[in-house]
């Protein structure tokens, strides 16, 4: 008996196969033996480095390759000790470094886990929403549009589904899916229509699924290799140093050889003089940067998560630091969407209704009377429709845990499972008592046209005693396109343009009080009318009322509005709500300065692009636009030089994230199509979290200037410190042993706390800095070669000092080189918290970065150590400081920040004029 394929058999005998109930989905430990059998639902990645590997590769570096054959070669020649400590010392450098690699490369796998799809899955009884590498064969899945199929598996439910399957068959356009079994054998992929495959996209509809194949068993397993995604985690600036890196390995060889060849005409031996020489290219080559940059960048996004921003592209980190415009939708980002109905309007008259949240407590009333619904037959045609085009479940769920107050008295809250818009209708018929189970006793549901943001409207088709009947729910000023009858006075009557207009008029009320109206209406069926598409249905509609709904505004938003003014970054307000209550919420969060320009879908369309390049600085709220409008806003901010941060959370909102600088969608409502398409998610919807991102990426990237600053000054001074000295016809400053463990008391720990260091409080009241900008911008470059010399002339100096001063002394030259040793490192110990601040030391608590405060103590200790430890010493050739010689050390070391601290407190800081808005002056004509 020859075996069925999956797509051969009934979807029944497919879930029998995988020995489940698809009504049931999996028991929970069934589905854990199957993961521990069969493996996780993954692809499996490239080849991992393994941490041999990544230590072994520190040592791979042409320099340091150099100075262990040179050691070597030393070692032959009888000069043990030497020799084996810096092989000690570079082996200690390449522990450093691999645990700096380490860390990076662990935080970005987190991070790439972190992006990892959820999938909705039925186990016993129940949909949960878990990581999709938990899938197992047999799991039932549920899907809706914009969902990316998670594994392969046989439809076993599906309504009007298309997937878009262009990552396996290369045909682009999405095919329609069905549940029936096909009868042919070897049927090719793109025509197995009752399977939908791992990777693939549900465009439309909403499906269900038994999982057959999972991982690498998953058509997209078997072409795993062919597409292993190379989604490029290098950022620009990661880019950047590593070409700088390379001119800067070029520099310190070039000079080193200066500093050599230097050195051997004022005769110096040779050989000690290419050891030396080699030892510092080693110490001078800043090969820890590209980790510590990584580390800044990892550790921030760490930080960010912490806030709510998960960042899904490593470079976007730097962009939010340029960001200059950040466009958000209104409702959950700028707003709760918690709605609750608050006004009603039928045949003229206006009814309140009472009752804070979901809970389905509170009342109808008009002018202060309570009105019966059950005695209006137009108002209870209203809730009729309301509760029947709605998709929208109430439930009451007891609170668990700790928030119970008391046990007898558990307490419950009410929530909406659904569109928070259809919730609040559903409130508000459970409030005059009509529920969807009292309703759906006398109407079943026998057709839908969903909602959809370009249509902004939604209908459904019910049947009750033989008779059929379209309810439609919509924006009002589009559903009345579609009405020809009105219900007024408890008649139907014909739809007069005067009627219109009153209905248009309340609308415009509604949503100067920044409520959301959607308008309701209906129409009852004839047998012979047809129904397939919603422009059969939605026509000659009997137009019944409005109802009103607020959105309070997220508590946190206004002020993260004013922060961005601050910031010298411009948010702009982009809605399907009609203009009014967009503008009405917009003054609420003050995002419409004076003169600012409100822009509605209809205005939009018929601007071209060099009107709208023309506005679009003057524009702040765009209202009832469609989706495909966000790309145009997009492309022209773009033109205008702007950096665009802009949310979304549809199938169609994918385009503008993708095109935008940083694209950014929901973590809580948004879709996987968004997701995917996005640099950054929010997992709270909330716009506050979009800056919170903005101010972490500003202060990762001066971070990252931090420890460059700091890392290059030292490596400038400890070249000049030698080149100083080798010009000036002087002894060795500093033997090769010294430099190396210069090197690695400075360069190490202290670097890697600079790049978590705490920002400076000017962090949000400057401009963005522009996208080019060059790393040494804003004065690092001068600061870091100033800084430089200063520190070689210092150390030189105290060096020099100890050397004439004392001729006498029977160590004189080691003690000289130990004073110089010691500037050298106090030097840099005390820039590091000089690299803090964009102003100098006085201007911060150098004792606030409390890993600062340790990894320089701890630098202290191994200086000290190979100074007062008596064993040390004769191998770092050094010898012990006496109070004098301290004094002239703290003296040298100190001088440069000393002198740099009084130039940047005698230059007065301008304090940066920052106005966001419309140019004064000239006032704008109004579009409206
Ligand atoms: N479930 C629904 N059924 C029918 N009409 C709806 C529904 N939800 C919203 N609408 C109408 O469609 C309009 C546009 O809604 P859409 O979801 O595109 O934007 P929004 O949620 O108001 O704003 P934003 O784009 O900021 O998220 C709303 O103003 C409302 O009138
Ligand atoms: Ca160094």
């Amino acid at each position: 008996m020859s075996q069925k394929t999956w797509y051969q058999m009934t979807a029944e005998e497919a879930a029998r196969a995988h020995g489940v109930d698809p009504r049931t989905g999996l028991p929970w430990d069934e589905a854990r033996s199957r993961q521990e059998r069969i493996g996780r639902n993954e692809l499996s990645e490239g080849k991992k480095i393994s941490p041999v590997t990544l230590f072994l590769n520190q040592f791979k570096d042409f320099m340091v390759l150099v100075l262990m054959g040179a050691t070597l070669i030393s070692g032959l020649l009888g000069e043990y000790l030497d020799a084996i400590t810096i092989i000690a010392i570079i082996i200690m450098n390449g522990v450093l470094g691999f645990i700096q690699e380490f860390r990076a490369e662990r935080s970005l796998r987190a991070l790439k886990e972190l992006s990892a799809p959820n999938a909705k899955v039925l186990r016993e009884g129940e949909v949960h929403q878990i990581a999709a590498s938990e899938l197992v064969p047999g799991d039932i899945v549920l899907l809706e549009s914009g969902d990316r199929i998670p594994a392969d598996l046989r439809f076993f439910e599906a309504n009007g589904v298309y997937v878009e399957e262009s990552a396996l068959t290369g045909e682009s356009v999405p095919v329609a899916k069905h549940v029936s079994p096909l009868d042919h054998e070897d049927v090719p992929l793109g025509d197995q229509r009752n399977l939908g495959f791992m990777g693939t996209m549900l465009t439309q509809g909403t499906a269900k699924g038994v999982i057959v194949r999972t991982g690498m068993e998953t058509e997209m397993g078997k072409i795993a290799d062919l597409i292993q995604n190379t989604d490029s985690m290098e950022t620009p600036l990661q880019h950047r140093l590593e070409q700088l890196g390379k001119i800067l390995i070029g520099v310190a060889v070039a000079l080193t050889i200066v500093v050599v060849l230097a050195g051997i005409l004022h005769g110096q031996p040779p050989y000690a003089m290419f050891l030396a020489g080699v030892s510092l290219a080693v110490a001078a080559i800043p090969e820890g940067l590209p980790a510590i940059v990584t580390i800044a960048l990892a550790l921030g996004v760490q930080r960010m998560i912490k806030r709510k921003a998960i960042v899904r592209k490593l470079p976007s980190v730097e962009t939010l630091g340029c960001a200059s415009v950040i466009c958000s939708d209104k409702t959950g980002t700028l707003t709760q969407n918690k709605m609750t109905v608050t006004h009603l309007w039928v045949s003229g008259q206006v009814l309140e209704v009472s009752g804070d949240g979901y809970a389905p407590h509170g009342s109808i009333t008009s002018e202060g009377a309570v009105v019966e619904a059950g005695k209006e037959p137009m108002l209870a045609k209203l809730l009729q429709v309301s509760v029947l085009c709605n998709n929208a479940v109430l439930r009451q769920e007891e609170l668990e845990g700790r928030k119970k107050k008391s046990k007898d008295a558990p307490e419950t809250a009410w929530t909406i499972n659904g569109d928070p818009t259809e919730g609040a209708l559903v409130v508000l018929g459970a409030k005059a008592g009509f529920t969807p189970e009292k309703l759906r006793e006398s109407f079943e549901r026998t057709g839908e046209f969903p909602f959809d943001s370009e249509r902004k409207r939604m209908s459904v088709i019910v049947s009750h005693g033989g008779g059929r009947m379209v309810c439609t729910k919509g924006a009002p000023d589009v559903l009345l396109q579609h009405c020809s009858y009105v219900l007024w006075e408890g008649k139907v009557i014909p739809f007069t343009p005067t009627l219109k207009a009153k209905v248009m008029a309340a609308n415009e009320g509604m949503a100067k009080s920044a409520l959301r109206v959607l308008g309701l209406a209906y129409r009852d069926l004839r047998s012979t009318d047809r129904c397939a598409e919603y422009d059969d249905v939605e026509q000659q509609l009997v137009f019944v009322g409005l109802t009103g709904m607020i959105d309070p505004p997220r508590r946190e938003v206004r002020e993260a509005i004013s922060k961005c003014r601050k910031a010298g970054i411009k948010t702009v307000m982009i809605t399907g709500d009609h203009q009014t209550t967009a503008e009405a919420i917009a003054k609420e969060l003050g995002m419409l300065p004076a003169g600012g320009l409100v822009v509605n879908g209809q205005q939009l369309a018929t601007m071209d692009d060099d009107e709208l390049d023309r506005r679009v600085d003057d524009i702040f709220v765009y209202a009832r636009v469609s989706p495909e409008h966000k790309l145009r806003i997009v492309k022209s901010l773009q033109r205008k030089g702007h950096v665009v941060a802009m949310t979304g959370d549809g199938v169609n909102d994918a385009p503008a994230i993708k095109a935008a600088d940083i694209g950014i969608a929901m973590g809580i409502s948004g879709t996987d199509v968004s997701k995917e398409a996005s640099a950054l998610i929010l997992s709270d919807d909330n716009f506050a979290t979009i800056v919170a991102a903005i101010e972490e990426g500003r202060g990762i990237y001066e971070n990252i200037r931090k420890f460059i600053r700091y890392l290059l000054a030292s490596n400038v001074g400890e070249i000049l410190t030698m080149f100083f000295a080798m010009m000036a016809g002087l002894p060795l400053p500093l033997l090769p042993i010294q430099i190396l463990w210069v090197n690695l008391v400075t360069d190490g720990l202290p670097a890697m706390a600079l790049g978590i260091d705490q920002a400076e409080k000017d962090l949000m009241t400057q401009k963005p800095r522009s996208a080019k900008e060059n790393i040494f911008a804003r004065r690092l470059g001068w600061k870091i070669i100033s800084r430089g010399i200063l520190i070689g002339l210092c150390t030189l100096a105290a060096f020099w000092i100890a050397l004439v001063n004392d001729p006498q002394h029977p160590n004189n030259l080691a003690h000289a080189q130990s004073v110089a040793f010691a500037t050298l490192v106090m030097a840099q110990l005390i820039h590091v918290f000089d690299c803090r601040s964009s102003r100098s030391i006085f201007h911060r608590n150098p004792l606030q970065n409390g890993y600062l405060v340790l990894a320089v103590l701890s630098s202290l200790v191994l200086m000290l150590g190979v100074m007062y430890i008596e064993q040390l010493q004769p191998i770092f050739k050094t010898v012990p400081l006496g109070t004098k010689d301290w004094i002239m050390v703290l003296i040298a070391a100190g001088i440069p920040t000393f002198l740099m601290g009084i130039g940047s407190v005698m230059s007065r800081p301008r304090k940066p004029e920052l106005k966001f808005g419309v140019k004064g002056g000239n006032a704008k004509p109004s579009l409206r």
